[in-house]
């Protein structure tokens, strides 16, 4: 089978400079489109460059519609208005397109679900094992605990993070609260300052930390009378949400249009 060809949206971020030099360094796939923000002073610089690799001839651009048209997928880490207006475009050439863009509200969710009858999305707030694991593992431990154990959600990352709760939390929110049977929406504890008054029972809380170079550390606290069960994650390097997105992209390859989570992916549907 040919290599898959991909384009990389918000190539000259974080992620984006990740996912090239991922890219690069797996049989089957191959760097065919490198798209910023328009405006962007990094649009016309090689995308092979700025990833730390030798120049592969990609520039930046900021030109979806044409690089498209001769690609199979899109990976897109980039903020939630340019992943909405990609997945319009994914939708229309009929791409794969894996989402890895935090920080999206209800409406933004709505937006991707209605094109997904045309596009084939990989969406998730986190694409390695390791966390979908944890929220496997959080979903099980919440539903065999009951509201005597208080969930505590405690995430850390670095200090250029612009959303908070990071997606995953919500995504270990989600499970710990389909554990327990309740809607996340309506028992959530986010952003506690001042006189707040004593924990809500049956609330999920959130913290955020932000500083540093932190990849993404998060932890679920299971809080009972006189003991605490926490569950961890630690990630040492974001190649590591690179190598799953890229897995997401090859497994997506060729499967009906559709919504489809790491879950999926990884085969860790129950
Ligand atoms: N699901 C997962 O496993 C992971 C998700 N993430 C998420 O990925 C996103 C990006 O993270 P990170 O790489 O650290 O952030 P960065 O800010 O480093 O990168 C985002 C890039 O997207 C660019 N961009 C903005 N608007 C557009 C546009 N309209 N078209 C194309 N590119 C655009 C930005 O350009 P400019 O700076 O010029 O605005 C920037 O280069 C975040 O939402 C983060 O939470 C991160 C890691 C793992
Ligand atoms: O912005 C990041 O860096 C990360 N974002 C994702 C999130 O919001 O959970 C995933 C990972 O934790 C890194």
């Amino acid at each position: 089978m040919a290599d898959m060809r991909l384009i990389v949206a918000g190539a000259g971020g974080r992620m984006g400079r990740t996912l090239t030099r991922v890219i690069s360094e797996t049989p089957g796939a191959v760097l065919v489109g490198a798209l910023e923000a328009p405006g962007s002073e990094l649009l016309g610089k090689d995308s092979g460059v700025l990833a730390g690799l030798p120049a592969n001839g990609i520039p930046l651009s900021a030109d979806l519609w044409s690089m498209s048209a001769n690609a199979d997928g899109i990976l897109d880490f980039t903020v939630p208005a340019a992943s909405i207006a990609n997945v319009a475009i994914a939708a229309q050439r009929g791409l794969v397109h894996v989402i890895g863009t935090t920080g999206m509200s209800p409406s933004d969710d709505a937006v991707i679900r209605s094109v997904t009858d045309r596009a084939i999305v990989v969406k998730s707030g986190n694409m390695s094992l390791g966390v979908n694991l944890l929220a496997a593992l959080v979903r099980r431990v919440a539903q065999s605990l009951d509201q005597a154990f208080d969930i505590e959600i405690l995430e850390m990352h670095h200090k250029s993070k612009i959303d908070a709760p990071s997606g995953t939390a919500l995504m270990l929110g989600e499970a710990a609260a389909a554990g327990r049977q309740i809607a996340l929406a309506q028992h959530s504890a986010r952003g506690r300052d001042g006189l707040t008054g004593a924990r809500r029972a049956g609330d999920i809380g959130f913290a955020s930390l932000r500083g540093g170079t932190a990849a993404g550390d998060h932890s679920v606290i299971f809080a009972g009378p006189f003991e605490r069960i926490t569950l961890s994650h630690h990630a040492e390097d974001r190649a590591l949400f690179a190598q799953g997105a890229l897995k997401a992209a090859l497994w997506a390859h060729g499967k009906k249009p559709g919504m489809y989570s790491m879950t999926d992916v990884l085969g860790l549907s129950e």
